[in-house]
């Protein structure tokens, strides 16, 4: 088989490049996507990425292309992520990332001329009356179907996860086994190709600063100033400098700027049970169709090891209600919801979450 393997210069890539050749029947060629900082300042981190990916590319004597998505990441994802932050909702640039970057314009571009294209993501797939599904990684807490549950089917059909049914210890065991000349490097941090930017200093540029008032829920008490809400996303403790804590925020108000939060740890405001999507994306069709009622599913809304037990139902056209057995913490609006199976085997896709009823 031809297959285009998408690599980072982190470890997980390198072993699915291993992997591949170890099995010894492919063609393979390799692939780094240099996306840069929104400014045309150097990219330090991308030098030594690349640095990382030649010397795999000459341990096995393979090509490597280093091609540039650099204005369709800037104009896609991260215009989706402010659009979304502006409107007082939370976004999830990784999600987008993968369906309009990795899976998107590189298959576009390059993809399309191989047979198959292999990342290092924490995801499997698994083939049910003869549909390809999304399935989840052997390793939940590497578990990476949330960030891909907006794919298409098109692209589902065309990608494999080489490491995915691998635990990550044995990644990195596999890794120092053969010398990868990055066994012992770090895993990466934060968004997407963002990970070595601050987040909030990319809100702070292009959204700037506007001072509102923190507000208790339950009082309608000023407990302090903030410096614009879409700094601050539902669910979330960090940030606030409010002494007394811990705090929540647990509701926006975007056409006066304020921000309501809750005390302590087990404020019952932070918690919902309902939640209500629309733009609900199943990937490989959906698994009830024909079918009435409530579906038992488990859900997750964050990115976390943990999938929650619960029933489906639809509503209409792409709208559908999770109702979860489990309190829910920090239901954002803006944020996708990514439905599984009972077992957590096969990830069916995901919707958007549009508001919650308790
Ligand atoms: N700059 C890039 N160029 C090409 N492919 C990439 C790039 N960044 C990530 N990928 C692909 O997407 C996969 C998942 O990316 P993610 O950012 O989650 O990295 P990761 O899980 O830390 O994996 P790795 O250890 O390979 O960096 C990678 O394993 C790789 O196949």
């Amino acid at each position: 088989m031809n297959i285009a393997v998408l690599i980072s210069g982190g470890v997980d890539s390198a072993v699915v490049v291993h992997k591949l050749v170890e099995e010894g029947k492919h063609d393979l060629h390799l692939f780094y996507i240099q996306i840069g900082m929104d400014d045309d300042e150097g990219d330090c981190s991308a030098e030594e990425d690349i640095e990382m990916c030649t010397l795999i590319a000459k341990k096995y004597g393979l090509p490597l292309d280093v091609v540039s998505l650099h204005q369709e990441y800037w104009d896609n994802v991260m215009d989706y992520a402010l659009r979304t932050v502006k409107a007082g909702l939370t976004p999830n640039p990784d999600m987008m990332c993968n369906l309009m970057i990795k899976f998107g314009y590189f298959e576009q571009r390059w993809g399309k001329d191989f047979d198959m294209t292999a990342t290092g993501h924490y995801a499997t797939t698994d083939c049910v009356g003869g549909i390809k599904y999304l399935a989840t990684a052997v390793d939940p807490v590497k578990d990476q179907t949330d960030f891909l549950a907006q794919i298409t089917h098109e692209q589902l059909e065309h990608v494999m996860f080489p490491i995915g049914n691998l635990p990550k210890s044995e990644v990195r065991r596999i890794a120092q086994e053969v010398k990868m000349p990055n066994a012992y490097r770090k895993d990466s941090q934060g968004i997407c190709f963002l990970g070595q930017i601050n987040y909030n200093d990319f809100i702070r540029r292009h959204l700037g600063v506007k001072r509102g008032p923190i507000i208790e829920i339950e009082t309608g008490r000023k407990l302090g100033e903030h410096n614009g809400y879409w700094f601050h996303t539902i669910g979330q403790r960090k940030g606030l400098g409010l002494s007394g804590g811990p705090w929540y925020v647990v509701k926006k108000n975007i056409a006066d700027n304020a921000i309501y939060v809750s005390n302590g740890y087990g404020t019952a405001k932070q918690y919902g049970r309902v939640l209500h999507l629309d733009e609900m994306h199943f990937i490989s069709g959906n698994p009830w169709q024909g079918q009435e009622g409530t579906f038992e599913i488990t859900f997750k809304n964050r990115h976390t090891p943990i999938f929650m037990p619960a029933r489906f139902t639809h509503l209409r056209g792409s709208e559908w209600v999770i109702e979860s057995e489990r309190d829910v913490q920090g239901i954002a609006p803006g944020q996708f919801a990514v439905i599984y199976d009972r077992n957590h085997h096969l990830c069916y896709g995901s919707g958007v979450i549009t508001g919650q009823k308790i």
